[in-house]
């Protein structure tokens, strides 16, 4: 049996997540942890995420949480992951991290920490996504240089790092299979006299608004003929059980730095 922890535990995620983990075979949860002050702190963790009671209650003592875990998955905030990161590190518990938004100073704090342990980190867990990374890198290949790039990415109005992690992936496997530098060809922003679009640049657009879940569309815009890859999430479920097979699969994985890719076997 492979215990799990869950920061974030009364989060939108960390409730889809200790549910998959009641579904899955083979886990159990271990611990369930939310920031000092949280309203759930002491509540049963099953009975907050709305799948009954687990007999696991919420702690603000992640180390205490821990004591009994091989595995903390934590989807939260890049500095709150960057701490517990710090700690399983410390501790020797592996870790899956589904949190976005990383400065490239923090992506390296995480690499560096994943010498230690056996660590996944992927902006998004679902098999749907990490299909159409790999689906871009192909059309790339097929298409070549000729097709300008746009991706547009829509989210819900309480997430808040933009542009998605997703996004950023997507951006960097097309940067990467184009041999461009996804950091000089990125635009983000285009308003009042822009001139004309360079045909290096690939455009970054971000919508929020209502519950959208989270939808990201690849645009390879030509002359006379356009394509669109879309991936539409209709619930958080598939990130939660996607988080909960990367849990699975770190089991007897030496220490480094793994992501999805390496869970469903696509590299
Ligand atoms: N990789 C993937 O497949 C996916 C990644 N995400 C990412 O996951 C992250 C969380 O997303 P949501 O669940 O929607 O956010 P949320 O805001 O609903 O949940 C975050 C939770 O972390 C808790 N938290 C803050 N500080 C903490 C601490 N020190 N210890 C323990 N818990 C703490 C908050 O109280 C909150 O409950 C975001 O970065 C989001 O982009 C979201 C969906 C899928
Ligand atoms: O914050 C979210 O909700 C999501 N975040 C991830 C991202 O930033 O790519 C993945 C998913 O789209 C949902």
């Amino acid at each position: 049996m492979i215990k799990i922890a869950v920061t974030g535990a009364a989060g939108r995620m960390g409730g889809r997540i200790i549910t998959a983990i009641k579904e899955a075979e083979g886990l159990e949860l271990a611990g369930a942890a939310e920031r000092p002050g949280h309203a759930m702190v002491g509540q049963d963790a099953g009975l907050v995420a709305g799948c009954g009671p687990l007999g696991v209650n919420i702690s603000d003592d992640l180390e205490q949480v821990l004591s009994g875990a091989d595995v903390l998955i934590d989807f939260t905030f890049p500095e709150v992951t960057l701490k517990n990161l710090e700690i399983c590190a410390r501790l020797g518990c592996k870790m899956v991290i589904g949190s976005t938004g990383f400065t490239p100073d923090q992506r390296e704090g995480v690499a560096r920490l994943a010498r230690k342990i056996p660590v996944v980190l992927a902006p998004n867990m679902s098999v749907g996504v990490n299909a159409c990374f790999k689906l871009l890198k192909e059309a790339v290949q097929i298409l070549g240089d000729g097709f300008d790039v746009e991706i547009v990415e829509l989210h819900h109005n309480k997430k808040k790092d933009a542009p998605s992690g997703t996004a950023v992936r997507m951006g960097e496997v097309v940067a990467d299979a184009l041999g461009r530098d996804y950091n000089e060809c990125a635009v983000f922003h285009r308003e009042g006299m822009t001139g004309e679009r360079t045909h290096e640049e690939i455009g970054m657009q971000t919508v929020r608004g209502g519950d959208i879940v989270g939808e990201h569309t690849v645009y390879f815009i030509g002359m006379g003929e356009r394509i669109e890859i879309t991936h539409r999430a209709m619930s958080r479920d598939m990130f939660a059980r996607g988080s909960v097979r990367a849990a699975h699969w770190l089991d007897g994985k030496t220490p480094g730095l793994y992501d999805m890719q390496d869970v469903l076997g696509l590299k």
